[in-house]
């Protein structure tokens, strides 16, 4: 085996003991097994975002749910593991559409008469802000739409998207866990966004919101596309004439089951396993994928030269979520795949080195790759294919280059969404010899 493969083979490896910590099937039922419910009444669950089927699957394994009192709500062709008699629907996303305000309609009627002794187990993924939910009076749905567009576009964080999107609802920034009282509301999150905050995870339905009318209009500064009538709520709502979200909500809790910390933690063990010091670096990676790249394969090299951060053999472990801005042109590729791309050049000729960088959903972009490899015998191999690394970047389209290599990293789509790992692997200068590593 090529210290290439061998490296892969052990990214591949810890990429996929990062995903099995990362199913959220297994977040949410190991979390409920843990806290068994005490005292009489009803549980009902609702599960929205890109990973409720799995979640509703883990909450009906464990959670003494009858199925027939299960919601789910997620995208399009996310429908794997729905558990059998929960009712399903599917909505928008990335973009909201009629079918996002009915389930937000249908949450609503979900939760209508819950007591005191009921609890309502609302399962939170990716996605969820997009997938449903109901508006306040006034705003017309196809201006909602039109806003969600622009926000979404105009590439703002999502902690400002999310203000404004909690302020333009009935179910978000808590006001979910508000209609749902006097019932107990707890609330088990996958989070797909950095630093894991629950106001933010889908927008906060079951979460005290510490954002206001006024930071939701300071998001939308200088942004166009943003229709009269929602300036004109958020500015009501500014002026004391709209309900203010909940700051507490002693009825809720809202606990986070699956995060890419986790990730990160178990990709670090697997590769300890094989024989790598394992450091992670950051789980907040973000920014623009090519310049990130430049700097996570600096990193990787230096600690090939230098032995700082620490000596080969080692993996460096990045996690976070980057952004491609795109330009005219656009080819096949995605975030991950770019981002692997954009270090074969410094990698060039190098060896030792390699670089796996992933999205733990499985869908690089529109792609069905999850990300790339790339290491420094990359160059040259796209070279002798008639490929060029700069050329595939200039027009964003790295899935086509690491698939003509053969560098794609595919996992199907994995029903789990943790936000990116980056794995580094730095082996040893001399070729890997059994006394490196127990695997073999
Ligand atoms: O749905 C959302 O708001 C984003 O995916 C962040 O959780």
């Amino acid at each position: 085996m090529t210290w290439s493969n061998r490296m892969r083979a052990d990214a591949e490896a810890a990429l996929s003991a990062a995903l099995a910590t990362a199913d959220p099937a297994r977040g949410v039922a190991e979390w409920l097994r843990d806290h068994p419910r005490a005292g009489p009444g009803r549980r009902v669950v609702v599960a929205m975002g890109k990973a409720a089927c799995a979640m509703a699957a883990g909450a009906v394994a464990e959670g003494g749910v009858d199925p027939a009192d299960v919601l789910v709500i997620t995208k399009d062709g996310h429908g794997a593991r729905c558990p059998e008699g929960a009712r399903f629907l599917e909505a928008g996303h990335p973009r909201p559409d009629g079918r996002s305000l009915a389930a937000g309609a249908a949450i609503l009627e979900w939760v209508v008469g819950l007591g005191a002794r009921d609890e309502l187990l609302l399962l939170v993924s990716g996605g969820a802000s997009a997938l449903a939910d109901a508006l306040p009076p006034g705003i017309p749905p196809g201006d909602w739409y039109a806003a969600n567009e622009a926000l979404v576009g105009a590439g703002l964080p999502i902690e400002a998207i999310n203000a404004v999107r909690k302020h333009c609802s009935q179910l978000k920034g808590g006001q979910l866990a508000r209609a749902a009282a006097p019932a107990r509301v707890t609330a088990l999150l996958l989070s797909d966004v950095i630093g894991d905050d629950p106001a933010v995870i889908g927008s906060g339905p079951a979460a005290p919101d510490p954002s206001t009318f006024d930071d939701a209009l300071a998001a939308l500064h200088g942004l166009s596309g943003i229709p009269d009538s929602l300036r004109a709520h958020l500015e009501a709502g500014r002026g004391g004439h709209r309900a203010e979200t909940p700051v507490e909500l002693p009825n809720s809790r809202n606990v986070v089951v699956g995060s890419n910390r986790q990730a990160l933690e178990s990709a670090a063990e697997a590769l300890r396993e094989r024989g790598y010091g394992a450091l992670i670096l950051t789980g907040r990676l973000q920014g623009e994928a090519r310049e990130v790249a430049r700097a996570v394969g600096a990193v990787a090299l230096e600690a090939a030269a230098t032995a700082v951060p620490a000596p080969p053999p080692v993996a460096l472990l990045w996690g976070g979520e980057t952004t491609v801005t795109l330009g005219p042109e656009s080819g096949e590729g995605g975030r991950n795949q770019e981002m692997a791309l954009a270090m074969g050049e410094d990698l060039a000729g190098t060896e030792g080195v390699g670089v796996l960088c992933a999205g733990t959903d499985g869908t690089d972009g529109p792609t069905d790759a999850a990300g790339g490899w790339v290491d420094g015998t990359t160059w040259d191999r796209a070279r002798e294919a008639g490929w060029s690394i700069r050329g595939s970047l200039a027009g964003h389209d790295s899935g086509s280059l690491l698939e003509a290599l053969g560098d794609r990293v595919v996992t199907g789509p994995t029903g789990t969404n943790v936000m990116d790992l980056c794995l580094a692997l730095v082996s040893p200068k001399r070729p890997w010899t059994q006394s490196d590593s127990s695997a073999n």
